[in-house]
């Protein structure tokens, strides 16, 4: 288990001898993560991903960081979703709130789901419009080098394929330059699903 890419040591790799201690590693991390951008804008964006990732962040609703954690500074995104209903098993944003958001004190407005009621392609127009009223706002930042919004921070997981979000190894998604979030229709894991640009995930290594 591995965590990549560190706030202040940008690229740092870390592994970790087991679960238990890479949870507990991610716990800190994110807590450290959020006191520092609470510190310094006031609020704190954070992109999530589905898969394993929630389970691995179980520890955020356990003491200390239950009680610690600044939730009503937290905005919650999605880096990816699924095409299916807010209440089905596969949905990221289900597995996010039994595991996480059912928890902890986060304000139900500042969590901004992908909207599960319309195609794939309108949700992420919907999202892409979402994100750029929040980018004016200054709840999300902007990357002083590209017309790209910058969340404090976008957690990953990666898929056996190589799929990062809903991103596929050589699938012409990879190319879209203009759209903040893009979609596909032909996943080779059966969803279509919606997803944080290229442009957009590309803002991780910046930050
Ligand atoms: O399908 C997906 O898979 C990736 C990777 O999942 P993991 O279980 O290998 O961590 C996940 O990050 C993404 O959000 C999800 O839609």
């Amino acid at each position: 288990m591995a965590l990549s890419g560190g706030h202040k040591n940008r690229g740092e790799l870390r592994v970790h001898e087991s679960l238990d201690e890479l949870k507990t590693d991610l716990a800190d991390y994110i807590a450290e993560i959020s006191e520092a951008s609470v510190k310094e804008r006031g609020v704190f964006a954070i992109a999530l991903s589905g898969g394993s990732l929630i389970g691995l962040m179980g520890k955020l609703c356990e003491a200390p960081y239950n009680k610690t954690v600044d939730w009503s500074k937290w905005y919650i995104f999605w880096a990816d979703e699924r095409v299916v209903a807010k209440n089905h098993a596969d949905s990221n944003y289900k597995l996010a709130k039994d595991g996480l958001l059912s928890k902890v004190p986060v304000i139900p407005s500042h969590v901004h789901s992908i909207n599960d009621t319309v195609s794939a392609e309108e949700a992420a127009d919907e999202y892409e419009f979402a994100i750029r009223q929040l980018v004016k706002t200054r709840v999300v930042s902007v990357s002083e080098i590209s017309d790209c919004p910058k969340f404090d921070l976008i957690l990953l997981g990666l898929g056996p394929d190589g799929h990062v979000a809903s991103l596929f190894p050589n699938h012409s998604a990879l190319n879209e330059k203009e759209e903040w979030v893009t979609f596909i229709t032909d996943s080779p894991n059966r969803h279509r699903r919606g997803s944080h640009s290229p442009c957009l995930l590309s803002i991780l290594h910046q930050t």
